[in-house]
């Protein structure tokens, strides 16, 4: 929800107007189930639940409303939030600031509506909602929730402590999982949230990336990158993508040649040479020996399509069981191998199509062709186009960052060794979706400044403010 919020906000729809229509839906319930003239007390805690039912006071005009703020109104936690809670203040709202339990009190009501707490409850109830809820448990009015009945969590339906008990739920955009074992009707209400905010990659997808500051090396990756031959640039932007993208380590399995070309592109790479001028089948025992201690492996970039190449990668991968993206000439042994392991395949249309997929002009019909085909094969695919399309066969997602500029060559082995990095910290369908959306956002900010004359290495030293999320909030 946190990450369908950003997003929102980034097409344009912030989170006070959602607040509005989550407070307007609120008002609507409260019509529904009593009649003008009634009395209704709404119980306000201090987040954006509390927000809502702010709101909801100034929709409900024909009724008696009193508003119980519980805590000092200097202690309300959000900026939209406190701004509803001043419109109240300015209009002369009938309010009540509880900042002591034992000064709450409900004059016998028609109606509670309990916005006290929402999705952020932490732990029990503490005071004055402790109490309070208590005092809503025990009145005779009904009892309408805003989100979810504080004290409960939203996620499973339980309680820490005392909780309120609902007669209703208006819960808003989308069903919550812990409301379903509750013994109180549900209304979910639509507040506006435009789907795009869910299809579309955006600046909420970053939310999954914050690092915890205790980590360690090697707690964001370790990748490797297993290519070169014909061409020996490709590994070795694959793998300082990986080391933009946030992963600790890159190595470089390549052959002899290749090697040391690579090491002398970046000192930042670990490189290993392997005897011959291609990747051959000898060289697999030796590979799944270096890759077992890996967190995920890139396959492909300027492997070329040597027989012997391919061979290489089918019993490379019919053997290995860990997480590994698979890009290029490497794509096409996929469709037919047997293998234990966690695929991410990052084809553009034309590979696509020659792994045995469909594609189509009209990016929501390829959605769909995606996801069905990503189905059959049982892995992730990230299907490059002006819109990519991420999908593990059942979710999917679109990504709409990037431009003409990056049809140069490189910039898809930046996006393979960027969701290898990824893919050591994310789910596989994330990893996808965040690496083409910061590959999309760092060409795009190459293009600001080379326009249609952009390259491959300009999108590497963009890609870490492209992962930061802080900067589109
Ligand atoms: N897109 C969204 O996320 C939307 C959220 N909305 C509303 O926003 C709510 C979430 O708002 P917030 O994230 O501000 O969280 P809440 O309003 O649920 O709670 C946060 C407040 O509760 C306090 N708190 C936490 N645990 C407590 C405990 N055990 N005892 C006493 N106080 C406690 C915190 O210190 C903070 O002041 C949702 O439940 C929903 O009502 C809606 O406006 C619709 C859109
Ligand atoms: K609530």
């Amino acid at each position: 929800m946190a990450a369908v919020d950003v997003n929102a906000e980034s097409l344009g729809v912030p989170r006070k107007q959602l607040m509005e229509s989550s407070g307007n839906a609120v008002a609507r319930v409260c019509r529904d189930l009593t009649d003008p003239g009634s009395s209704v007390a709404i119980v306000a805690g201090r987040g954006n639940n509390g927000g809502d039912a702010l709101v909801a006071a100034r929709f409900l005009k024909e009724y008696d409303v009193t508003v119980h703020l519980l805590g000092r109104p200097e202690t309300i936690s959000t900026d939209i939030a406190r701004e509803n809670w001043e419109a109240l203040v300015a209009s002369e709202a009938d309010i009540q600031t509880v900042t002591d339990s034992a000064t709450f009190e409900l004059d016998d009501p028609d109606l509670v509506v309990d916005a006290m707490l929402g999705t952020g409850v932490t732990g029990a109830l503490r005071e004055p909602e402790a109490t309070a809820a208590r005092a809503l448990n025990d009145s005779s009015a009904t009892v309408l929730s805003v989100d979810v009945p504080s004290g409960v969590d939203a996620d499973t339906g339980e309680a820490a402590g005392v909780a309120v008990e609902a007669d209703h739920v208006v819960t808003f955009h989308d069903d919550k999982p812990g409301l379903g074992s509750l013994d109180c009707d549900v209304t979910v209400e639509d507040i506006g949230i435009p789907v795009a905010a869910e299809v579309f990659t955006g600046p909420g997808d970053l939310l999954s990336l914050r690092r915890d500051p205790q980590s360690h090396k090697g707690d964001h990756g370790d990748v490797l990158v297993v290519g070169g031959g014909p061409y020996t640039g490709a590994p070795a932007l694959a793998a300082q993508a990986a080391l933009r993208a946030g992963a600790d380590l890159a190595r470089v399995a390549c052959p002899e040649h290749v090697a040391r070309e690579v090491q002398g592109y970046s000192e930042n790479l670990i490189v290993r040479g392997f005897s011959g001028d291609h990747l051959a089948p000898d060289h697999v025992p030796e590979l799944l020996d270096f890759a077992a201690d890996r967190d995920v492996v890139v396959f492909g970039p300027g492997l070329g399509d040597h027989d012997e190449s391919l061979a290489a990668v089918r019993e490379f991968l019919a053997a290995y069981d860990g997480t590994a993206v698979v890009d290029a000439d490497a794509l096409q042994v996929v469709p037919d191998v047997e293998t234990e392991a966690t695929l991410i395949c990052t084809p553009h249309q034309g590979e696509l199509v020659k792994m045995g997929g469909e594609t189509d002009t009209d990016w929501e019909t390829r959605r769909e062709l995606v996801r069905e085909f990503a189905a059959d094969l049982g892995h992730v695919l990230l299907v490059k186009g002006a819109y990519d399309v991420v999908s593990d066969g059942d979710e999917d997602r679109v990504n709409r960052t990037g431009n003409p500029g990056m049809t140069v060559g490189g910039t898809g082995d930046v996006l393979a060794g960027a969701t290898g990095a990824l893919a050591s910290v994310l789910p596989p369908l994330d990893a996808a979706a965040v690496a083409a959306y910061a590959n999309g956002r760092a060409g795009d900010a190459a293009a600001d400044e080379f326009g249609g004359g952009l390259v491959a290495t300009d999108l590497l030293e963009r890609l870490p403010a492209a992962l930061e999320g802080d900067q589109h909030e």
